[in-house]
């Protein structure tokens, strides 16, 4: 899917914290989201995740004009075609490996069903074989971080949105994170990083580095 962002503005409490920001992310591309600190990378992402309402300007998905998509609408894009890999993971700690890989598809259906197959693919896919019954809290930083992409590699999304998904991992665990990553966007998918990582930035296929906003606006 190729979301875009055209001329998106962002006010918050009378601050402008990004003006008129266009990016268009294709689908079998990494794309990052570059700038210092403050930028508005993480709100960026947020925004053509569908999870903030620009001040102005558009986010498109497919050419369509996402602007006017109720609450509905905008939960069958999260449901069907995105996955999240945010700054707290969205892990929930006192849950097994194998609930915290399931439940956001389970979530959307009557049956909480889990494939083990799938899940014991997912995890082997990210290093983490044979955790499945480990209690998430168990689980080290690296290892939750590869945990929130083996949701997102078991919900088959079209769309992976991560928020510096290599942010305090080690050398061996970035690296990992970085070509799970790379994979994802070979499948064709959709995938959008929020870093300041350099090697995550040498790894993507596009680059938009956000101006960034003067102090006192
Ligand atoms: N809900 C909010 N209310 C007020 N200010 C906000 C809000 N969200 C973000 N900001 C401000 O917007 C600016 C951009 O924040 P954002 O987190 O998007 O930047 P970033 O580029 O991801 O930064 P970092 O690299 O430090 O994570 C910051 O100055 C932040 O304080």
């Amino acid at each position: 899917m190729r979301i875009e962002a055209d001329q998106v503005t962002m006010i918050i409490n009378e601050r402008t914290i990004m003006e008129n920001e266009s990016v268009v992310c294709s689908p079998g591309a990494l794309t990052a989201l570059v700038g210092p600190s403050g930028a508005g990378k993480t709100t960026l992402l947020h925004v053509l995740g569908l999870l903030l309402r620009p001040t102005s300007g558009r986010v498109l998905i497919d050419g369509v004009d996402t602007t006017s998509w109720g609450a509905k609408q905008r939960r069958l894009f999260w449901k069907h075609h995105a996955a999240f890999i945010l700054q707290d993971y969205g892990i929930i700690e006192e849950e097994s490996v194998a609930f915290n890989i399931t439940m956001t598809s389970s979530l959307f259906r009557s049956k909480v069903v889990g494939d083990e197959e799938r899940v014991r693919k997912v995890l082997s896919e990210t290093g983490l074989d044979g955790r499945e019954r480990e209690l998430a809290a168990r689980l080290s930083g690296g290892e939750k971080r590869r945990l929130a992409i083996a949701r997102a590699l078991y919900k088959d999304a079209q769309v992976i949105l991560a928020d510096e998904p290599t942010a305090s991992l080690d050398e061996a665990n970035g690296d990992r994170v970085i070509e799970l990553l790379q994979l994802l966007a070979k499948q064709g998918r959709t995938v959008i990083v929020a870093t300041h990582d350099e090697k995550m930035m040498r790894a993507a296929h596009a680059e938009h580095a956000l101006k960034g906003m003067r102090h006192g606006r």
